[in-house]
């Protein structure tokens, strides 16, 4: 009875069984090395799995072997290649759709948040959230006005075994400014600030990218991606009637984004959209007054007596604006009280 042989077996059978070698008559363990080698090359491939079928060669290099240069190879390489464009541009503007004027209206208003978590005592809250701020607008190519910042320091936190120094840092933005090379760029950039700012090394450090799609975030109670159909609605204009009674149906025509300027509320600056991470590492100049840019920082003095609703700001620009003694921003090494490293 032909008994199924194990894999192991069905494999040290077919090193044996060469017949035509000149080398099978000797046993193998007399064999020198380089014996043994001509032995294995003049050896048929083996026979992988039982049942007495052959399977066909396996012609792959195994995985961390460098590709081979022959056009076979060259040819998938290719092919390879374009579709890690095509994922690239999915990933960073939604798989198979256009990217409409409508879309990159809303996410010119797209916010990066960051929240900080850290054991260690900040005495300056205000100037260390400003220095994050300003440090991720540069990373982000965001305007300040749509960074975020939030803060939790002296928690309670046991970080890698130990109570010393430490902190997290999430950072929440659109998958396309999250993209891994932006991200490899940025953890070392913004790793070393948090050394700078709050004395505390890479090492005792976590940063956490957190890309949320258009789906899942909302302002003004509508998520970014219903901001995007209500503008591409918008934008669609009528088709004219083709006939006496036709179905009078929008043809989704797509505008620009200039066509779209229109749109914006008058009050709303242009949204940047330059490409993240390409800048060098110089903070832009930080205005007295956070929130404001340089040039009107100048002019406007720091504001009176208890914070009013006199002119309408934006979400984001309400944070900076702090009634109390902290107003006046003096960039510099924030003061940490008790355990800084
Ligand atoms: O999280 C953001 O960056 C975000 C959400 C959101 C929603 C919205 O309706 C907008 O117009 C902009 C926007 N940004």
């Amino acid at each position: 009875m032909n008994r199924p042989l194990s894999p192991v077996t069905a494999t040290k059978n077919a090193l044996h069984s060469t017949k035509s070698s000149p080398l099978s008559a000797t046993p193998a363990s007399k064999l020198s090395f380089a014996d043994r080698k001509a032995k294995k090359e003049n050896t048929p491939p083996a026979v992988l799995v039982e049942g007495g079928r052959s399977m066909r060669n396996i012609e792959r290099p195994p995985p961390g072997d460098a590709p081979r240069r022959d056009g076979k190879s060259r040819a998938k390489t290719d092919l390879q290649r374009k579709r890690s464009a095509i994922d690239f541009f999915g990933d960073a503007f939604g798989v198979g759709e256009s990217n409409s004027a409508a879309k990159e209206r809303v996410r010119g208003d797209a916010i990066v948040t960051a929240e900080v978590k850290t054991n260690v005592i900040i005495s300056d809250e205000f100037t260390f959230i400003t220095e994050l701020s300003y440090h991720l607008s540069t990373r982000y190519q965001r305007p300040v006005s749509s960074i975020v910042v939030t803060l939790h320091h002296g928690a309670c936190m046991f970080f890698g075994g130990s109570f010393d120094a430490a902190y997290i840092m999430s950072i929440f933005a659109l998958p396309s400014q999250l993209q891994p090379t932006t991200n490899k760029r940025n953890a070392a950039l913004i790793q070393k600030h948090m050394e700078e700012a709050l004395g505390v090394m890479p090492e005792r450090g976590l940063l956490r990218f957190v890309p949320t799609p258009e789906e899942n975030t909302a302002h003004k109670g509508k998520t970014m991606a219903g901001e995007i159909d209500e503008l591409e609605r918008m934008c669609s204009s009528p088709a004219p009637p083709t006939e006496v009674g036709g179905s009078g149906m929008r043809t989704g025509r797509k505008l620009s984004v200039k066509s779209l300027a229109s749109f914006r509320p008058p009050s709303v600056p242009v949204p940047e959209l330059t490409p993240p991470a390409s800048a060098d590492e110089t903070l832009p100049p930080i205005p007295a007054s956070p929130g404001l840019p340089p040039a009107d920082a100048e002019k406007v003095k720091p504001e009176e007596g208890p914070k009013t609703a006199k002119r309408k700001k934006s979400f984001v620009a309400t944070i900076f604006s702090r009634s109390g003694s902290k107003k006046e921003y003096k960039p510099g090494l924030t003061t940490i009280r008790g355990e800084g490293s």
